[in-house]
């Protein structure tokens, strides 16, 4: 399911357009074979940026009462995107960044393994999330965000992604959930 603007509406192809101009493409970064999607020049756009931010603040998730970002890129779309819903922000950091009491979670992603953290006394018994990140790849950081969010007894309403490698299937771990991409790319 997408909650974002159909096809065919002009602000929103407008947009596409312009993320796919504005992240480069790098081959084997930061390991052999993964082609490395760097949204560096998009957020350097004013207009696209605060454009990218308007969109994935879609208000069809209803009301949001938290974002949810993943550290490190994912924080820098979740903060605008939560004050634009006036929603709080919630980072999920990588293991040893937070104070405890934590819920912790380990993951696999496209090049590599981690762990990330939450601190669950921001998040209060039913609190509406919505999760933010920059690239939904193997879906592994994603999933785990979801399991840490649905630990702390949150509801998780909604993920929002700038781009989705398709080919990697990320959805596959993220079955029930409304998912909503700027851009998918093979
Ligand atoms: O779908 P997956 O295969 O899990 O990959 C997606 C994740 O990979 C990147 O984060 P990374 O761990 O590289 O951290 P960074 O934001 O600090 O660069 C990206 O920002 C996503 O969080
Ligand atoms: N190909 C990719 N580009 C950017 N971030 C990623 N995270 C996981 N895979 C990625």
């Amino acid at each position: 399911m997408s909650t974002f603007p159909i096809v065919g509406d002009p602000a929103r192809d407008d947009v596409v357009r312009r993320v796919n101009a504005l992240v480069r493409l790098v081959p084997d970064y930061p390991q052999p074979g993964v082609l490395f999607r760097d949204i560096t020049p998009l957020l350097a756009d004013a207009s696209a940026f605060a454009d990218v931010v308007a969109t994935m603040a879609s208000p069809a998730h209803g009301p949001v009462d938290l974002v949810a970002g993943m550290e490190a890129r994912g924080f820098l779309l979740a903060a605008p995107i939560a004050t634009a819903l006036g929603a709080g922000l919630v980072p999920v950091r990588k293991a040893g960044k937070l104070p405890g009491p934590l819920a912790t979670e380990s993951y696999s992603l496209e090049y590599g393994d981690a762990s990330i953290e939450i601190q669950p006394f921001t998040i209060p018994a039913g609190a509406r999330v919505l999760v933010v990140d920059d690239v939904l790849a193997t879906g592994g950081t994603a999933a785990a965000t979801v399991r840490l969010l649905r630990a702390c007894g949150a509801e998780v309403v909604g993920l929002s992604f700038l781009v989705e490698i398709a080919g990697l299937d990320g959805r596959r771990h993220l079955e029930g959930l409304a998912i909503d991409s700027v851009v998918t790319v093979d």
